[in-house]
């Protein structure tokens, strides 16, 4: 009985989800359906447009791509209804000019309000929430007015007021570190907008790079119950499992689980990382874009899925609407923007020219750690650079050295430089999951890599795993995650929270490698946005989680 309650109850739930989808399929969809059920339902014989979609019509082709308008004849009088928030209101003496936006554009759709028809405008207020429907047409001022077309009132809703006296995102530049304080509102900023989309965008078009690759996205769990990658402090849960539990801070150990099963795996998921650092490139939570490949035995096949995966999201972007729009934005940011991204892009080549250092004709430069401390020593040694941390192997690379790597090595040894790999770094300084570059472990090195990028440093780490079972736990024993063995125990000892781990190495193991990429860094980059707090709707670092 109580079964079959539960799959009643289950069912008018999903009956539920399918209904509220369908209509906010009809929603989105722009088109001139609209459900009753939606809060305002437009003035009959109008369709519902985004704003996008209004100002494609009769925008410039992108790229030689024609874009179709989106309604027929030129006799018929083309009405809409568009909603949206009021960025602006322009009070002249006649008229208000309202900008309006809707998120689908960071631009604003200008909408113009005769006051002899609409009455007293001051009501309309910026952060106010409306619905609009008029005539769009061609607009009389379009040589000063940046749209050719413009919505010409029939009828307007108020649909939420935001009182001025209190509303605290006004018309006039905030610095970044206010609008964090706010999150909640953010999104409302037309760059914020833009990168919520840039964001969607770029997750579409990966995953749809591993979909035509037969690579299996998967859910690997958030809480985990190893903290032992080694790849930074993690988040402890102490009180409701039986034993401490983790946030995790690399999906990867569950990703070679799949990988055993589905040679080809990614995910983009959650991670977490309890750093102390307060820095521009470190958030506590974060996406992480990782993939595993088992059937290899090649750094390079590792290397080659993330070179492939990036070209061609980068070449993707650079055709696209979005990618147009973000370069756009970049461009005609304000003094105090470009001075809150710090960021030298501008000046060199913009942003275009960034995104171009990831498509060289040849394939990225490669080298290895070793050879990147040769060089690193070099420049210092001619004067060429100084760094407040002296290159020395054996020594982690800092930032800076990362960053003037990738700068000097990186793309096509432009202006700016651009992706580089570095590959083989010392086995001391990298975790204890990695193969050695020479099995027998003679080179000191791991066959790994990092993928660093100028003002960034490190982007992408990946690395071909050890797949060897006795070899594992030697390392296992030796990086201090297990105790030393027990008298006689043999190899049937406590390997503790990694236990599981190790056993894919006893059944059916195979050689693999896979990486991991963050995310939130690539979209700040290729934005041309320094702080990462920026492309993260509600960035969380030490001491701040707002809301
Ligand atoms: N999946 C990966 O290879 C990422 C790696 N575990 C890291 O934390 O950087």
């Amino acid at each position: 009985m109580e079964k079959l309650f539960n799959i009643a109850i289950r069912t008018s739930f999903w009956s539920r989800q399918r209904r509220s989808l369908s209509r906010s399929h009809t929603w989105l969809s722009g088109e001139a359906t609209q459900s009753s059920a939606v809060q305002a339902p437009p003035p009959h014989g109008s369709r519902v447009v985004s704003i996008a979609t209004l100002l494609r019509d009769h925008e410039a082709p992108v790229l030689g791509k024609k874009v179709e308008p989106s309604t027929g004849s030129k006799d018929v009088p083309d009405i809409v209804t568009v909603n949206g928030w009021i960025r602006s209101n322009r009070n002249m003496k006649k008229y208000s000019f309202l900008h309006v936006a809707d998120g689908t554009t960071s631009q604003p759709l200008q909408a113009v309000i005769p006051k002899d028809q609409f009455g007293d405008t001051k009501a309309l207020t910026t952060g106010t929430c409306i619905q609009i429907t008029g005539e769009w047409k061609p607009s009389p001022g379009s040589k000063q007015n940046q749209q050719a077309k413009e919505l010409h009132y029939h009828s307007l809703k108020v649909l939420g007021t935001a009182d001025p006296e209190t509303y605290p995102i006004q018309k006039k530049y905030h610095t970044p570190e206010f609008l964090r304080s706010m999150p909640h509102l953010r999104p409302r900023l037309p760059t914020q907008a833009a990168l919520l989309q840039l964001r969607s965008w770029t997750t579409a078009r990966i995953t749809n790079f591993f979909l035509e690759r037969e690579f299996i996205q998967v859910h690997p769990p958030i809480i985990t119950s190893s903290d032992c990658e080694g790849a930074g402090e993690v988040f402890t849960q102490d009180h409701f499992f039986r034993s401490p539990k983790y946030l995790t801070v690399s999906s990867q150990l569950h990703l070679e689980c799949f990988a055993h099963a589905v040679p080809k795996v990614w995910t983009l998921s959650p991670t977490f990382r309890a750093e102390k650092s307060d820095t521009n490139r470190h958030l506590s939570e974060f996406y992480m874009l990782e993939a595993e490949i088992a059937f290899t035995n090649s750094l390079e096949d590792v290397m080659f899925v993330v070179e492939n995966m990036t070209r061609y999201l980068v070449s993707g972007l650079i055709e696209s609407r979005i990618g147009k729009e973000i370069t756009d934005i970049h461009a005609s940011r304000s003094p105090e923007e470009a001075a809150a991204d710090g960021e030298e892009v501008a000046a060199k080549g913009g942003l275009r020219a960034r995104w171009e250092s990831f498509l060289t004709p040849n394939r990225w430069t490669r080298m290895t750690y070793t050879q990147a401390v040769e060089h690193l020593s070099h420049a210092v040694a001619q004067g060429e650079v100084k760094f407040v941390f002296e290159p020395i192997w054996g020594n982690a690379l800092q930032a800076e050295h990362e960053k003037f790597l990738a700068r000097k090595f990186g793309g096509s040894g432009g202006v700016e430089g651009g992706p580089l790999f570095v590959t083989d770094y010392p086995t001391t300084l990298k975790p204890f999951y990695m193969l050695p570059t020479t099995l027998d472990g003679s080179d000191e090195t791991v066959a790994c890599f990092d993928l660093l990028l100028p003002h960034v440093g490190e982007l992408v780490g990946g690395s071909l795993r050890e797949h060897r079972y006795e070899h594992l736990v030697e390392k296992m024993r030796a990086f201090g995650l297990i105790p030393p063995p027990a008298e006689g125990a043999g190899m049937e000892e406590d390997l503790g929270g990694l236990k599981w781990y190790a056993e894919l190495r006893k059944w059916g193991s195979v050689t693999h490698g896979g990486f991991g990429m963050g995310y939130d860094r690539l979209l700040a980059y290729l934005a041309g946005i320094k702080d990462i707090r920026e492309v993260v709707g509600f960035p969380r670092w030490r001491g701040r989680c707002d809301c």
